[in-house]
């Protein structure tokens, strides 16, 4: 068995161990910083530590705070030079109390979760075309190379920190073990991974679409051979890993018995964590000598799953002056249809669905109605946190009825339970005109498609960085090398630009590309000077060849075959451990 501090698959800078919390747990009745309710309507009166720990409400809901807290008095004056992780601080203390986790202890989870990226800024801003005042958010410069690090190294720390306290002075099997089951189309796998691997009394199990996933994002999870580590290749696609592990979290067999924990975005850590970057990308404009005050902000977000608009939009919920939040999808576009019918069906209803499951612009539909496109952590089709907006736009609908708080918070529960039960049965719903007028407020949108990615991918390497700053991505001075996710954030933030000129656009970086290696080769490999070799970060070479470990999960095994592995697995864990 390896020794989980010996990277396995990925050259990764060396962790120090988890503190032991500061304070004496006070037994169990750490002070609620607040409290947090289910989308679909449930009210438990949950803690942090326990919506952390518990991932998924019972009633199958995803959690949100009671309250969204206002951000402090000047705020902007005094949060302007914070680095990133003081940034963080402050922003987790408005959600969690001192008495819930003790200050010194949340600085040194922050601090120790950010010391393992690699740009001193963590999330640098480049700007990428001054002139039209485009800027790119880089979020690709933790440890896997992919936004998800921003938030899964501080959840894997979250997670250790209240393991640690719940399980000091236990032994054997009355210690607290947590069973992490995540989906993944590639990112969130790894991030979760390299956040977990080798932790005390966590297992990691993480579900991926067999073939659909890259090479490089296959190879940065299935060569990590730490004993807690398990990934299963599902046949199916991202959806059949996500239906999976909601039904896992849905079963009170399992979920009593193995202390199930989320890493993928329904974690409500993960939206907290990941507000840290859209306040420090505001902030990093302030600071910038061309910067404007009478100019607005807009985020433009590739989005498949919904979890990094999300953030964006609780940082807006707080008070951060984002003028837009612009949705950008790939040709699996159902968030995309949503804004622009207010229908949220599974199925594409409008003209660029053709027969034969061939799009007009030549995508091709898989029988199970994905599309399998050249930014494949975006092939979703039902995106697990749009639930979260969801229950807000409800709750604002539910407002105009001026009945007590409670009422409103409940109808707001009722309409998204049924939504979503119409998703369900019928493959979709439709919302209100005032629902989807209220939505159009703080969002727009844009269908990006994989011949528009290659095109953009083309345009930004071609064309040098206004400033002619080295580029984060490859060194390449001059020109810019996206992933293809990141170029649909930047081809629909050009289609922003062209409504809303004179406006700042920050489009978020969210994967290094090198992890894809088809799309940039595809749009780039007849560019003069341009080799894939220059692009790889000296922690990929040769990691497709190394050792792998990987579980098959036929079709057809179902969340019950999956829960049997998972239940054998854990068991095999804890007898050789304890
Ligand atoms: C590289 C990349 N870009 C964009 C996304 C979309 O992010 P979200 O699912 O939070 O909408 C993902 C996956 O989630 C991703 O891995
Ligand atoms: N694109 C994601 C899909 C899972 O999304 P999550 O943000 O909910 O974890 C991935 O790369 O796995």
């Amino acid at each position: 068995m390896p020794d989980s501090a010996t990277p396995v698959g990925l050259a990764v800078p060396t962790r120090k161990p988890a503190p032991v919390p500061t304070e004496e747990p006070k037994d169990t009745t750490h002070t609620p910083s607040q409290r947090y309710l289910s989308t679909r309507g449930g009210s438990y009166g949950l803690s942090f530590e326990e919506v952390v720990l518990k991932g998924l409400a019972v009633d199958g809901g995803l959690f949100i705070p009671e309250e969204v807290p206002s951000l402090p008095r000047d705020w902007e004056s005094k949060w302007l030079n914070l680095s990133f992780s003081e940034l963080a601080f402050e922003i987790l203390s408005l959600y969690i109390s001192p008495s819930e986790i003790p200050s010194a202890d949340l600085k040194e989870i922050i601090n120790r979760s950010y010391s393992t990226f690699r740009a001193p800024e963590t999330t640098p801003l480049v700007p990428l075309d001054e002139k039209d005042n485009l800027y790119l958010l880089e979020l690709f410069h933790g440890p896997t190379f992919a936004f998800k690090d921003v938030a899964l190294q501080l959840l894997g720390n979250l997670f250790e920190y209240f393991l640690v306290r719940r399980n000091q002075g236990k032994t054997g099997r009355e210690r607290h073990h947590l069973t992490v089951v995540g989906a993944t189309s590639g990112d969130t796998g790894s991030a979760a991974i390299y956040g977990l691997r080798g932790k005390k009394d966590v297992s990691v199990f993480i579900l991926h679409p067999k073939g659909r996933v890259s090479p490089i994002q296959e190879a940065q999870m299935t060569t990590v051979l730490d004993a807690n580590v398990h990934n299963l290749a599902v046949e199916g696609t991202f959806d059949d890993c996500q239906d999976t592990v909601k039904a896992l979290f849905a079963d009170p067999k399992i979920n009593e018995t193995l202390n199930l924990g989320a890493v993928n975005s329904i974690n409500w850590a993960r939206i907290l964590a990941q507000t840290t970057y859209y306040f420090h990308a505001y902030f990093s404009l302030k600071r910038s000598p061309l910067y404007n005050p009478t100019q607005k902000v807009r985020y433009v977000v590739p989005t498949g799953n919904f979890g990094d608009i999300l953030a964006g939009y609780f940082a807006k919920r707080m008070g951060l002056p984002a003028e837009k939040l612009v949705v950008a999808t790939n040709e699996n576009d159902i968030l995309d249809r949503f804004w622009k019918t207010g229908h949220y069906e599974k199925k594409a209803v409008h003209g660029v669905e053709a027969e034969g499951g061939i799009a007009a612009d030549g995508a091709k539909a898989h029988e199970d109605g994905v599309k399998e496109t050249l930014s494949p952590a975006m092939d979703i089709l039902v995106s697990s946190n749009f639930e979260r907006l969801l229950w807000f736009l409800a709750y604002e609908y539910a407002a105009g009825a001026k009945m007590d708080e409670e009422w409103t918070k409940r109808q707001a529960g009722q309409e998204v339970e049924s939504w979503l039960k119409h998703l369900k049965s019928k493959g979709g719903f439709s919302v209100q005109p005032e629902i989807l007028e209220a939505a159009k407020k703080d969002f727009e949108s844009e269908r990006v498609s994989d011949a528009q990615t290659i095109g953009i991918i083309k345009l930004f390497y071609a064309t040098p960085i206004s400033n002619g700053t080295t580029n984060g991505t490859s060194g390449y001075k001059g020109g810019y090398i996206l992933d293809p996710h990141s170029a649909i954030g930047v081809a629909a933030s050009l289609r922003s630009i062209n409504r809303a000129p004179d406006t700042y656009h920050v489009s978020l970086a969210t994967a290094h590309p090198a992890k894809f290696s088809n799309a940039v080769e595809l749009a780039l490999k007849e560019e003069p000077g341009f080799s894939f070799d220059n692009v790889l970060p000296q922690e990929f070479v040769g990691l497709e060849k190394k050792e792998k470990r990987v579980i098959a999960v036929p079709r057809g095994a179902g969340w019950e075959g999956v829960r049997k592995i998972v239940e054998d697995e854990v068991e095999k864990e804890l007898k050789s451990s304890r």
